[in-house]
């Protein structure tokens, strides 16, 4: 049985003392389970504090991106070396919005899925189409590819630590959400490709999270699906409130 893995990304929003009563409300009411995880993914200022403040629970905090070095003249980012000093436990990787505006390609996240491992680090792997390219069914070939390349050169035992989040561009943020049937089908996809180039084994353990408007309201039918292991959460996990309802459904 595969343990969920609720993750909300704050992307750039909240300022620190929003971030640190978040995290205080979180860690007070977050349910004990041992079937989900819960990730806080905050913007680079807050880390090393929410860190501090998420001790003694099980809130974990990722970042939301990194580069791929550990150290060097890199002006403006940060390296997971940094990421790992402070604490933090997961970092995102490959987002849609840092493909489409910050030049991320699947070179730059194999590098940084890497680097990730390397430093003791989750990737949570972000693939997924745009509308043109669903209404055009290349949705399957587009994120095996996207797939294949984040994985490769990783070892059996590593990919079965990986988490895949399967985010349709088109459902980011727009409030359509694709259908359980639509998101299931390209996360059985993906377990597949993983069964194929991988192992079975590795497609078995690894855990794949569907993202795009995930809200309280359509969360259990997402997470009742046989391929569904968790969601990555954009708006809906900016209120503690919210970000509570969805850790409790991935602990039913
Ligand atoms: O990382 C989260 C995703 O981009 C989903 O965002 P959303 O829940 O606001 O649609």
């Amino acid at each position: 049985m595969r343990k969920k893995v609720i993750a909300g990304n704050w992307k750039m929003n909240k300022v620190l003392s929003e971030a640190e009563k978040f995290v205080a409300t979180t860690k007070d009411n977050i349910p004990t389970s041992d079937k989900v995880e819960s990730v806080i993914c905050a913007p680079f200022p807050y880390l090393a504090a929410l860190v501090e403040r998420a001790k003694g629970s099980d809130v974990k905090i990722a970042a939301q991106n990194m580069h791929y070095e550990a150290n060097g003249a890199f002006t403006g980012e940060v390296s997971p070396v940094m990421l790992k000093d402070i604490g933090v436990t997961y970092v995102v990787i490959g987002h849609s919005e840092r493909r489409e505006l910050f030049a991320e390609t699947d070179e730059t996240v194999n590098k940084k899925v890497h680097a990730a491992f390397n430093n003791a680090l989750t990737p949570i792997i972000c693939v997924g189409e745009t509308l043109e390219q669903r209404e055009s069914n290349e949705t399957m070939s587009v994120v095996e590819l996207q797939v294949k390349k984040a994985l490769e050169g990783l070892s059996d035992a590593q990919v079965h630590e990986v988490i895949i989040a399967y985010e349709p561009i088109w459902a980011i943020g727009t409030g359509k959400t694709a259908s359980t049937e639509q998101a299931n089908e390209v996360c059985t996809h993906i377990r597949g490709i993983v069964s194929e180039f991988v192992s079975s084994d590795a497609a078995e353990a690894v855990r794949i999270q569907y993202g795009g408007s995930v809200k309280p309201a359509n969360v259990d039918e997402l997470l009742s699906q046989s391929d569904i292991d968790g969601a990555l959460v954009g708006g809906a996990s900016l209120e503690a409130d919210s970000f509570l309802k969805l850790v409790e459904a991935g602990a039913k």
